[in-house]
């Protein structure tokens, strides 16, 4: 027993040595550790690592900028502004993780995944434009593709209205082949509005975000005028940006007291920060989006004031995001859901399991898929209520 006292008294001094060691390797383990997250999560700053002595001072500011993030004072997801542009390894990373093809677990290569998506949507909407009344290029505003097609046209004029918004990074897709959600929402009495828009480069992104809230004004003023007491809207990956872009302070004051009659909104797998995108050569190719230092964060609904939504009674927000959805694109969908809640705002995230960026829609040609049943159960219980 005394023998233990004195061994322990004895080696008090080694242990104190011991424990700064032990602190120093702490440390050092959570720098690395730190910086690991942010390769993980890439979206709070996506660095690879890299040993290289130059990095070193990357990963100490890595570390101030995770520090930050834990404490809530980290309010840039990029941590890009005025920092120039990112390494090369840096933006090898920024590309994989924007490129949602290559995540998917479906296909053997990153083309397969998106040929089948376009075969696929095509068809199917295809298919809806066969089996359903339609009235098909109602326009919205004055170019070649400011129109809407409008599916379940035989429905009564106050059917609940459901309003989609293709994705394609701005740059590809059109109405045309968006068309899959119809069959199951009209089989219910959902009259669908499926929104073609102008593309990038023939607009820049800050002209598409006007473009969209012309269409978002078109949307809710045919509601108005049609008696509809319910409108939900979807947006896909660029579709979501430009929903999140269109409802702001002067987009609610334009449309005014019909603003209330959007009652749902279904951000599915949503690119919410364009950051980084900026330097992405696989979506940004000679800056064909015209996005730079001045209006990147403006353009990027995650830094986005949403105060003004606190009046729009009755709006819920669904965030859903895809399982194989990259690492950058499940964090922007987590931070979207609580960059709304901040404002108390209704809205709730859901990851769903054994999907990736495109069957997460191609599945709204089912009418058993949870959104397509969420979109439903919506409509229901706003009724209800
Ligand atoms: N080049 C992209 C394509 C893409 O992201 C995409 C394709 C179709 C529909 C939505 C997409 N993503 C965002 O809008 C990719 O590698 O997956």
């Amino acid at each position: 027993m005394s023998k233990q006292i004195i061994a322990s008294t004895g080696s008090r001094r080694l242990i104190t040595r011991r424990s700064s060691i032990g602190w120093a390797l702490f440390v050092a383990y959570f720098a690395l550790a730190a910086n690991h997250h942010q390769f993980r999560s890439s979206s709070v700053a996506v660095v690879a690592v890299d040993p290289k002595p130059e990095h070193v001072a990357l990963w100490l500011s890595n570390l101030s900028r995770y520090v930050r993030f834990r404490s809530g004072k980290f309010d840039c997801l990029a941590g890009m502004d005025g920092q120039g542009a990112p390494s090369e390894s840096t933006l090898a990373t920024w590309e994989r993780q924007y490129s949602p093809s290559a995540w998917s677990v479906r296909f053997q290569t990153p083309d397969e995944v998106i040929s089948h998506h376009v075969n696929f949507v095509t068809s199917e909407s295809e298919r809806n434009r066969e089996a359903l009344e339609t009235s098909l290029n109602v326009a919205y505003g004055s170019g070649d593709r400011d129109k809407v097609d409008i599916y379940g046209d035989d429905l009564p004029p106050d059917a609940p209205l459901f309003v989609y918004i293709h994705g394609g990074y701005w740059q590809m897709l059109e109405k045309e082949t968006s068309a899959y959600s119809a069959k199951p929402l009209v089989d219910r009495g959902v009259r669908v509005m499926i929104v073609g828009y102008e593309l990038c480069p023939a607009v820049t992104l800050e002209e598409l975000v006007r473009q969209i809230k012309a269409a978002g004004e078109f949307v809710l003023n045919y509601a108005a005028e049609n008696g509809v007491k319910h409108v939900s809207m979807a947006g896909h990956s660029a579709g979501a940006h430009l929903i999140q872009s269109m409802i702001d302070h002067t987009f609610q004051n334009a449309v005014g007291e019909e603003f209330n009659l959007l009652k749902d909104v279904y951000l599915i797998s949503g690119v919410y920060n364009v950051q980084e995108l900026r330097y992405t050569k696989s979506v940004n190719k000679d800056n064909l989006l015209g996005i730079d230092d001045t209006n990147a964060r403006r353009l990027s609904p995650l830094f986005a004031n949403y105060d003004h939504l606190r009046s729009a009674t009755g709006l819920r927000f669904h965030v859903y995001v895809a399982q194989h959805d990259s690492d950058v694109f499940r964090e922007m969908s987590t931070r979207m859901s609580e960059h709304l809640k901040t404002y108390g705002l209704n809205s709730e995230l859901t990851v769903l399991p054994n999907l990736d960026h495109f069957d997460i829609v191609e599945s709204l040609a089912s009418a058993d898929y949870a959104i397509t049943t969420a979109i439903l159960d919506g409509i229901v219980g706003s009724s209800k209520e």
